[in-house]
Parts: C-alpha cells; sequence; structure tokens
C-alpha cells in the first residue's frame, strides 16, 4: 500500500458514493496523497470508483460496521488508522455533518489535533476558510503543527476522476474492542420520504422562499425544479407553517453553501444569512429595492416573485429545451 498524507473519512459508503464523498476526495486530492476509510463495508464497484478519484487505499473496519453505532467507535477506529499509517498523514478530512464534527472533535482530543470545522475552502498549504459570526467575518485558519482535521462543508470541492486513477487497496482494519464494549448500537433508522429533489445542504443550487411568498411555495418550487436544485425557506416562513422547518436556512436552521442561492421574498436577516452568506453566488428578488439582502446578493431583481420566479422558470425551462 503507498504512502499517504491525507486520510478522507466517509460515513459508511456503502454499495454506491454520493456526489459529496466524491468532493471529499477531490478536496483531499488538492492537499497530498489520499487514502479513504469508510466506516462500513464497500463494494468492490466503489472502491474501483475512489481508485479513479485517486484514492490509494481504502481502510474499512474489519468485521463491525460502525455505521451502525454512534459515533464513539469510529474515533477510535480512526486513531488507530492515523496511528498505524505513521506521521507522514498530515491531514483527516471529513464531513461537516454532526457525526462528521462530532467525530472530528474526539479525533482531536485522542490525538491531540488540531481541528477546524465549517471549513468551506482549502488553500494548497492546507489554510482553510470559514466563515463565522453569523456571517460577519471570514477567516483563514491553519494547523501549523502536527495532524489537522477538518470538516469541509458540501460544495467546496468540484469532483473530478484522476487523469492517472490509483488502485486502490482495501485495508480492512481492527476496531478497538473496548471502545465498542460501551457503546450505543442505532437500532433503526426511518429515511425520509423522499421529495425528489436534492438534499438541502448538499444541493449546488437553493431556492428559497421568504415572508414574502405570501404562503404560496409553488413559484420557489417550480423555480427549484427547473433548475434541479433544493427548496430551502426563511424562519419566518417555516414559523408560519407554509413549508417544513427542515427546510429553514440560517442560524437555527441548516447551513448550505451553494453554488448559487435564489433568495426569493426574504428580507436578509442576519440569521438568515448565517446560513446562506457562503454561498459562491446570491440572486435576491425583492419587491422592496432597500432591502438588505440587495447588499449581499451578485445580482437583484425588484419585482414581485409571483411574476418574475414564473418567468425566470419558463425562460429556464425554454432554454434547456
Ligand atoms: C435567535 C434567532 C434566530 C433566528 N434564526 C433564523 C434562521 O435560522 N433563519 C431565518 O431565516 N431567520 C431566523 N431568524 C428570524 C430573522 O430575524 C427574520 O425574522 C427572518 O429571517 C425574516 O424572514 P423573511 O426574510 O422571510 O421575512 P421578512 O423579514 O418579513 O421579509 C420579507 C421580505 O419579502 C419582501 N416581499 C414581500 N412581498 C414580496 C413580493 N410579493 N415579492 C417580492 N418580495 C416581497 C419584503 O420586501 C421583505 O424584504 C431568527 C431570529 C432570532 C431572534
Amino acid at each position: 500500500m503507498a504512502e499517504f498524507t491525507v486520510l478522507v473519512v466517509l460515513g459508511g459508503a456503502g454499495d454506491s458514493l454520493k456526489k459529496a464523498d466524491l468532493e471529499l476526495v477531490a478536496a483531499g486530492r488538492a492537499l497530498g496523497t489520499v487514502a479513504v476509510a469508510s466506516t462500513g463495508p464497500v463494494t468492490d464497484a466503489v472502491r474501483a470508483q475512489l481508485g479513479e478519484h485517486g484514492a490509494t487505499a481504502v481502510f474499512v473496519p474489519e468485521g463491525v460496521d460502525l455505521s451502525q453505532y454512534l459515533v464513539g467507535p469510529t474515533a477510535a477506529w480512526l486513531a488507530d488508522v492515523v496511528a498505524a499509517a505513521g506521521s507522514a498523514v498530515r491531514t483527516v478530512l471529513l464531513d461537516n455533518s454532526a457525526d462528521g464534527k462530532e467525530a472530528a472533535a474526539r479525533l482531536g482530543v485522542r490525538l491531540d489535533a488540531g481541528v477546524v470545522t465549517d471549513v468551506v475552502a482549502l488553500e494548497a498549504d492546507g489554510t482553510a476558510h470559514k466563515s463565522v459570526l453569523a456571517g460577519s467575518y471570514e477567516v483563514r485558519a491553519r494547523v501549523r503543527s502536527g495532524l489537522a482535521v477538518l470538516t469541509l462543508k458540501p460544495n467546496a470541492e468540484v469532483a473530478a476522476p484522476e487523469p492517472v486513477p490509483a488502485a486502490a487497496d482495501l485495508v480492512p482494519v481492527a476496531v478497538p474492542q473496548e471502545s465498542l464494549a460501551a457503546a450505543a448500537r442505532i437500532t433503526g433508522r426511518t429515511p425520509k420520504a423522499s421529495s425528489g429533489r436534492p438534499e438541502l445542504t448538499e444541493a449546488r443550487i437553493v431556492v428559497s422562499g421568504g415572508r414574502g411568498t405570501d404562503g404560496d411555495f409553488g413559484p420557489v418550487e417550480e423555480l427549484a425544479d427547473a433548475l434541479g436544485g433544493a427548496v430551502g425557506a426563511s424562519r419566518a416562513a417555516a414559523d408560519a407553517g407554509w413549508i417544513s422547518h427542515d427546510l429553514q436556512v440560517g442560524q437555527t436552521g441548516k447551513t448550505v453553501s451553494p453554488q448559487l442561492y435564489i433568495a426569493a421574498g426574504i428580507s436578509g436577516a442576519v440569521q438568515h444569512r448565517a446560513g446562506m452568506q457562503t454561498a459562491k453566488v446570491i440572486v435576491a428578488v425583492n419587491s422592496d429595492p432597500d432591502s438588505p439582502i440587495f447588499e449581499i446578493a451578485d445580482f437583484g431583481v425588484v419585482g414581485d416573485i409571483s411574476e418574475v420566479l414564473p418567468q425566470a422558470a419558463a425562460e429556464i425551462a425554454r432554454r434547456r429545451g
């Protein structure tokens, strides 16, 4: 097995990889030579795909599916994987989910590593960019000594196969038994009914509606579908019961970092900005030209959303044929 400098952690890659998994691998490749640690077993097809994306090895837990446990045993196992790989490993990259951040924190304690969460972009020297204090500041942080453990938000990188694919060896590593002894096991999962749209936090395009929708999310959904994006909402819209709280974006909702964020009938309160300010391009549609959302918008349309959104959706559909 080739030496590697970056360990990318995928939560139970199973028999298929998500876009966000391959983005993490791409982010790792920008930092060095990548190996992957999957918390559950992987199929040959997944291993081959990881090789195509540049992974030189895929570590899996020996005889245990760690995705069936809460995070404790995963952190203990990852610490063993990193320790066995030796001092060449400089970075561990995880996703920015609640589990990813908890595993990062536990790993940081176990390995005396520096931990940076909520990363939106990475430079080749490991400098991490993040947005803090409800989006009011952008900071750059770099772990200057030892191991860096980073959790990366979706859409920070574009996934692409490596021109020279690697043959990713499968490497089973034993899970420390003491970590399993007192660990809580997950006895069941109930998947949410699928909307057919991408997951809000992973989507490359998000169209969000606010109080300005006056309860009619039809035009927001229509535009999201024309663009193949996810639907989001402000808290005012979620609190009014117009849309599920699951789709609330902001300080007390989800944090999104898409390539394109369209805010429709949303004023741009600081608590809303906190959840979307790191979007690459922000488009605002609002009938009030003095609305604060225009301060952060790259492109603004002053108009009534019930007129602007259907026109935009129809034009996009026409151009897409
Ligand atoms: C502790 C705390 C946490 C919070 N967390 C969150 C959070 O996570 N997410 C969040 O979003 N908010 C959060 N809030 C609430 C936040 O302060 C705002 O109240 C909320 O974001 C406002 O939602 P809105 O922009 O949809 O509504 P409004 O502020 O009422 O804005 C509606 C906008 O729609 C425009 N409009 C009206 N009609 C039309 C039309 N026909 N066409 C076009 N534009 C139109 C108006 O000009 C206006 O700008 C939080 C508040 C607190 C105190």
